[in-house]
């Protein structure tokens, strides 16, 4: 990785030369039970449990209860804070880094970009995740910062990826021209997962030119979410609709991913993190009876779910 704000596209085509290669994306097919994919899978739930890896978040003060919860559940640790300085001291510590841009104070705006250029500088992992990106001109300001030191995960749902794909004006191809790309889609998506592929695609093409190791991975969210690390699309059905009735569980998602890009590498830790959520919700509906306890069982779901059960989840795959 570069140490300056330029991409280091070495080793991978252009943004318009990859947009050529989208029609000729194969037929997903399951992931065998012996894919390697799914020993790095169990291996990183494994890791995070044994290791207890420090996953430092700047995320909303909505749901900053439960992506810390969440982070313990898993097995990792977490530190909350907001201070430039301190973030910057506790990456040498941390092992990834989380950054949610849901709640903004005036502060905000200068601060996170001078965090993302510090991480970038000091090659340090993070996840982003763009909270209701689209809505108002300081949102858009602090998600267009982190464009020339961006994030190593972009995790979202279907709107925040499309939404934060024409922010930082990337050149995806099925983007209509007539539509405003930067609307406005509150912290709930109003587009499906798969209408996010194209743009999860080639966000995840430019996040790697600056990636340590040229890995990066972005993770759209929705009743069958998209993983992909700009060359292979991974679909992982499941989970359960009760998660869109707690708040946060979208930015606790944000923040587990970050403990697992903690001990592995980004496209894993998307995955690995996605399919622990849809087991563990699966089983939190199961065991509950409305939204309160349902928040209840899932951080139980999360602590309690094998590595071979999170390992062995329907995952398909298709060339991107
Ligand atoms: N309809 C659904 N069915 C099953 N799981 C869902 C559904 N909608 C969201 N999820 C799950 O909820 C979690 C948060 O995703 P999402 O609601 O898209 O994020 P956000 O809260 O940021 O909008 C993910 O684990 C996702 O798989
Ligand atoms: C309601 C709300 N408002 C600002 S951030 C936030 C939480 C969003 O949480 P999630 O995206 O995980 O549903
Ligand atoms: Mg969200």
């Amino acid at each position: 990785m570069s140490t300056d704000a330029s991409p280091d596209t070495s080793g991978n085509s252009s943004i318009v030369d990859d947009a050529k290669r989208f029609s000729a994306h194969t037929e997903a097919t399951p992931l065998a039970d012996d894919d390697h994919q799914r020993e790095l899978i169990a291996q990183a739930v494994d890791s995070v449990r044994d290791t207890t890896p420090l996953a430092q978040s700047f995320t909303n003060f909505v749901t900053i209860n439960l992506v810390a919860n969440a982070q313990l559940a898993a097995g990792g640790t977490a530190a909350m804070s907001y201070l430039p300085d301190d973030i910057i001291d506790t990456a040498a510590i941390a092992k990834a880094t989380y950054i949610n841009v849901g709640t903004l104070l005036p502060f905000f705006k200068d601060a996170l970009g001078n965090i993302a250029r510090s991480l970038h500088a000091a090659q340090h992992p993070w996840v982003l995740d763009p909270v209701a990106a689209g809505i108002g001109r300081t949102r858009s300001a602090i998600l267009w910062a982190f464009r020339s030191a961006p994030p190593t995960i972009v995790r979202g749902n279907a709107s925040e990826i499309i939404a934060l794909a024409g922010i930082w004006d990337l050149n995806v191809p099925s983007a209509d021209p007539h539509t405003d790309t930067t609307r406005p889609a509150g912290v709930e998506a109003v587009d499906d997962v798969d209408s996010a592929r194209d743009a999860a695609i080639i966000m995840a093409r430019y996040l790697r030119g600056y990636a340590p190791n040229h890995r990066a991975a972005v993770a759209v969210s929705g009743a069958t979410d998209l993983v992909t690390d700009g060359d292979t699309v991974y679909r992982l059905p499941g989970g359960s609709p009760m998660m869109t009735k707690i708040t946060g569980a979208g930015c606790s998602l944000g923040g587990v991913t970050a403990t697992y890009l903690a001990v592995t590498d980004p496209l894993t830790a998307a995955l690995t993190a996605s399919a622990l959520y849809n087991r563990a919700s699966e089983e939190a509906e199961r065991a509950s009876h409305g939204p309160g306890s349902f928040q209840t069982a899932f951080l139980d779901a999360l602590w309690n779910t094998t590595a071979q059960t999170v390992s062995q989840s329907p995952i398909t795959a298709e060339s991107a």
